[in-house]
């Protein structure tokens, strides 16, 4: 379901996705980016205004000879991982003022389902936006009958696009929305392996953290709840609202949140859960970035449930819902997360008179806190069920080690004492594996 989307470079540019016929500009075209690479560029585009991508790897770790070595110290390599999955060499650096060209499919079999034309591009300029220094200065819509062809448009059409860009000497760059990429040169190949086999290790390291973290997590029995959705949905603002961590920052953009948080929540009972923030989905991705986007999610699958959050306000909600339930089908989720997923709908605020269609969605305003409550109630059942925990109440002796056992090992709720009797009964959360040893500690 992902497709390549986009090609961006500085200076109008058709040649590598209009093939046969000539391209405007005689500079050699470079490989067109992915939007989702596009979309994690962060930071280090600063640079002369204007200046063309850096194709000979300089000023970033691809290509030099320092890439041949392996960093000394752990933080060092951590650096390095960090770099290599943010930048993108290939991109333009600096400001870039983007006309974006969307084809728009009127007929046939590549025609989009389910979306229209003002849609794709808004979701294409919010991509452009997520590039600091880039914004869209013009958007043509233009109607195309070839779709899935080598061509895209007409000679006529190019050529009318062509002058038009020529003339607008504001127009740094071309994004054209299209699910295509072409074959790099032999330059670019060579850049694009390197990159790639880095990208690889620094997965694989990745995996190996987060493996560890969630081997850590499990042994401390906090249950882990994954927040996934569309992005901008409000996963994050939610994360925030429901811990009520203030050094969370929600953002205005795609893809605000590139790697995958983890935070402590207390739901109603004071059960301590981890809400796990996750990057967010998008309707066509590259095939390509399948495998790295899949690394990050990896903490979804050893989750105890997962949160399916939605931004009702948008007016592609259903496709949006579409778009990340068959993903998380793809990157095969185990069944009874999915069977079991929280559906939360957000921004309601912005919708006056909001009225939910699904009977089992829980309706909220992540930014004002409506309907939190509700929520909490809804995940703290959904929670106990997933994890097999219970609610107890355990009669202890006051003179014994149970009641300090029980604060370690459980959820203590309420303790109540009765001196004369020399005992307390204490309301607990607690799976059945610690019952069965405060049994077996504790018999009688
Ligand atoms: N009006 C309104 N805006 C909201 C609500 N929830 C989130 N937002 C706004 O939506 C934007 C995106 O919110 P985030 O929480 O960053 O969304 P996200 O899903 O984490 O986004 P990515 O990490 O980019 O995938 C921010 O400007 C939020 O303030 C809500 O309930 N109501
Ligand atoms: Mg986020």
């Amino acid at each position: 379901m992902w497709a390549l989307r986009a090609a961006v470079r500085s200076g109008p540019w058709f040649s590598r996705v209009v093939r046969g016929c000539r391209a405007p500009r005689a500079a050699p075209p470079l490989p067109p980016c992915p939007v989702r690479a596009l979309a994690t560029f962060r930071g280090g585009l600063g640079g002369p205004e204007g200046r063309g991508p850096r194709a000979d790897g300089r000023g970033s770790r691809t290509g030099g000879k320092e890439d041949e070595e392996e960093p000394e110290d752990a933080e060092e390599e951590d650096e390095e991982e960090e770099e290599l999955l943010r930048r993108d060499p290939l991109l333009p650096a600096g400001t870039q003022r983007v006309c974006l060209v969307h084809p728009d499919v009127k007929w046939g079999p590549g025609k989009p389902q389910g979306t229209r034309a003002e849609w794709q591009v808004v979701e294409a300029q919010a991509l452009v936006h997520t590039l600091d220094g880039w914004s869209v200065v013009d958007t043509m819509v233009v109607p195309t009958k070839t779709p899935g062809r080598k061509l895209i448009f007409g000679r006529g059409t190019l050529e009318h696009l062509t002058e038009k860009i020529r003339g607008s000497p504001e127009i740094t760059a071309v994004f054209l929305n299209v699910e295509r990429v072409a074959a790099p040169t032999k330059v670019h190949q060579r850049l694009l392996k390197d990159k790639e086999a880095k990208i690889r290790k620094a997965l694989d390291k990745l995996r190996r953290k987060r493996l560890l973290l969630g081997q850590q997590r499990r042994l401390r029995e906090f249950p882990v709840v994954s927040v996934v959705g569309y992005t901008n949905c409000g996963k994050t603002t939610l994360i925030k609202a429901l811990t009520g961590d203030a050094a969370i920052q929600p953002q205005d953009r795609l893809f605000a949140t590139l790697d995958v948080t983890a935070r402590a929540g207390r739901l109603p009972s004071r059960l301590t859960v981890i809400y796990v923030d996750t990057i967010g989905f998008l309707s066509q991705l590259p095939h390509s970035l399948v495998e790295s986007f899949a690394a990050t999610l990896e903490d979804v699958h050893r989750s105890d449930l997962v949160i399916h959050v939605r931004d009702v306000s948008h007016p592609e909600t259903e496709l949006q819902k579409a778009s990340v339930l068959s993903a998380l089908r793809a990157l095969q989720l185990p069944r009874p997360l999915l069977d079991h997923m929280v559906e939360v709908l957000n921004k309601v605020d912005l919708v006056p008179g909001y009225r939910p269609a699904e009977p089992n969605a829980v309706a909220v305003s992540a930014l004002l806190g409506l309907g939190l409550e509700e929520l909490k109630a809804r995940l703290e059942g959904a929670v106990l069920r997933a994890t097999g925990r219970r609610v107890r109440t355990l009669r202890v002796g006051l003179a014994g080690p149970q009641l300090s056992w029980l604060h370690q090992e459980a959820t203590v709720q309420a303790v109540d004492v009765r001196p004369e009797a020399g005992v307390a009964d204490v309301k607990v959360i607690i799976s059945d594996p610690a019952y069965g040893r405060f049994r077996k500690l504790f018999p009688g």
